[in-house]
């Protein structure tokens, strides 16, 4: 059974910093999925492209792992041989999760789970990388330099998929945009009350980049093919090839 979201459903009297802890991590799964359109697609997606991009001998990684569903899409669909998989996120409560559903199904690909920071570990001899809807949690500053380090990591031929909330230039669009993000979280049960609070909770920890941002940096790093394969309202997936 899956835990229901109700973490912003109550008026809160001091609306702290939006943090991957236990609370979050307990009800994550319905969370992402009432909050972020397409992620189910996003999701079987990338395990539809893992079996296309993932060669032999080699490592894929997923960085901001959460729950390990994007690690668990890919495993799924991979029958080439001696791949090795590390999934790592900074949050102790969704690690203990990851490691369980991923003991859940059977599977003769390793997978090492990592308590660490994706900004510390190394990337080596990897010929597929997944950010889904992580790298906006890092300081704007800092991106590049993680996405440099993934290129550098990347065996020629390597896929990475980036997935993000992005802001749009136009404050028309972009509060147009917002607004039907917002309806999509009414129609899947969110208050104005849940709506309200979340938002404020991510202000200081969330910030977007524009998709344009995101494209001409990938380019800039060196990327061969850049493209967004997809985007609803303001979410949105992008593919980079080396
Ligand atoms: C929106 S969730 C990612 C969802 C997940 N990739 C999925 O597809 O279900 C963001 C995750 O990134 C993790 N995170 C944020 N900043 C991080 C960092 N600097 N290093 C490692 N993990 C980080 C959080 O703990 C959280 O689990
Ligand atoms: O709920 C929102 O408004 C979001 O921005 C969605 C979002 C995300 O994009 O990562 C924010 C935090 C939670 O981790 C789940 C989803």
């Amino acid at each position: 059974m899956e835990n229901k979201d109700t973490i912003f459903s109550h008026p809160l009297s001091n609306i702290g910093d939006f943090r991957f802890d236990e609370g979050v991590a307990d009800v994550f799964s319905d969370m992402i999925q009432r909050s972020v359109p397409g992620y189910t697609n996003i999701i079987s997606t990338i395990g539809e492209l893992a079996k296309h991009y993932i060669q032999e001998q080699s490592q894929v990684y997923d960085l901001g792992c959460s729950l390990g569903a994007a690690t668990l899409a890919m495993r799924r669909n991979i029958s080439q041989q001696g791949v090795n998989m590390i999934a790592v996120d900074n949050s102790q409560a969704m690690i203990e999760r990851c490691q369980r559903n991923l003991g859940a199904y059977r599977s003769d690909v390793p997978v090492t789970v990592v308590l660490d920071d994706i900004r510390e570990i190394a990337i080596e001899n990897a010929s597929m990388v997944v950010i889904n809807f992580t790298l906006q949690f890092l300081p704007p500053d800092e991106r590049a330099a993680l996405l440099t380090k993934v290129y550098q990591g990347l065996k020629p031929g390597g896929l990475l998929v980036l997935s993000e909330k992005i802001r749009f230039d136009d404050q028309s669009v972009d509060d147009l945009l917002t607004e039907l993000h917002h309806n999509f979280k009414r129609a899947h049960g969110y208050s104005e009350l849940e709506i309200s609070q979340k938002r404020t909770a991510l202000e200081n920890v969330m910030r977007t980049d524009t998709a344009q941002l995101h494209t001409e940096r990938l380019n800039e790093i060196g990327f061969k093919h850049v493209a967004t394969w997809f985007q609803c309202f303001n979410f949105t997936s992008l593919l980079a090839i080396k």
